[in-house]
């Protein structure tokens, strides 16, 4: 059985019509002359509510996309807009607010603060992002519960945690706002198969009920029935076309 999530209220100035993401004529390369580009898009959506699965070949530019929806990167050319915002038009602080607010990130890296606590690393994110009907306390319970973390590990230091629970701790962290938009890049890598499918049973029962757009890059296809679509990264990109998935 699914575990199941109160609903929370979804951003009440955000038109139902607004794409969670647009891109139009997309176009990355990594700074420095010798760099070869590695996106161009002319133009992709998600709708608000979509559950995306990403896929495409390892340096096709899965993470290079996801690091620009998530405003980490800044498009070379074009527009990349998140819930009706055009990153560009932002300062790089202004980015970092809106990613706290709008965006949850499960990244390969983890990306948590290894001398703070666990507990500290969550608290990080939720006063960074923090939306008033949100239940604290009570939502970090619930997602402990649902990913089998052991509630004795909230006082732990993140870098005395294994790695499977790190990356627990760090799904955590992301959903712990309720975010519109849940961005996440392979998220089960250190997980056995049960856990993993603990995790997909989780991620898709919050999203599901709060409305979240999802967008998930793995490798792993096996995950491709739990989505309502599957994008292959070269039906989108011109760059890179024709080779074939992994
Ligand atoms: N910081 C960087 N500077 C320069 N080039 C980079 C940088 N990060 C990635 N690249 C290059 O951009 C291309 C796309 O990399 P990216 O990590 O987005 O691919 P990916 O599809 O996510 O790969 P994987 O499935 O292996 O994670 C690759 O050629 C990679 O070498």
């Amino acid at each position: 059985m699914q575990p199941s999530f109160p609903e929370n209220a979804k951003s009440a100035v955000l038109d139902e019509a607004t794409a969670a993401i647009m891109l139009e004529n997309l176009y990355f390369a990594y700074p420095g002359k010798r760099q070869e580009p590695v996106l161009d898009i002319p133009e992709w959506h998600i709708a608000q509510g979509d559950h995306v699965f990403l896929r495409g070949p390892s340096g096709s530019g899965k993470s290079t996309l996801l690091n620009l929806l998530a405003g980490i990167l800044v498009a070379t050319r074009g527009t990349v807009e998140v819930l009706g915002q055009e990153l560009g038009a932002l300062s790089a602080r202004e980015r970092d607010r809106f990613r706290a607010a709008h965006i949850g990130i499960v990244f390969q890296q983890f990306n948590l603060i290894p001398y703070l606590s666990v507990l500290d690393n969550i608290q990080l994110a939720a006063y960074f992002g923090r939306k008033k009907q949100i239940d604290f306390d009570s939502t970090i319970k619930q997602l402990f519960a649902a990913l089998a973390l052991d509630d004795s590990l909230i006082t732990k230091k993140a870098n005395h945690l294994s790695v499977g629970q790190q990356q627990r701790v760090a799904i955590v962290r992301a959903l712990v706002n309720a975010p519109e938009i849940l961005i996440v890049d392979e998220p089960t890598s250190a997980l056995d198969s049960d856990l993993r499918n603990a995790f997909m049973d989780v991620l898709l029962a919050i999203s599901q009920s709060r409305g979240s757009t999802l967008i998930f890059v793995s490798h792993d296809t096996a995950l491709s029935h739990y989505f309502h679509h599957v994008v292959n990264l070269s039906e989108i990109n011109r760059l890179g076309a024709g080779n074939d998935v992994s």
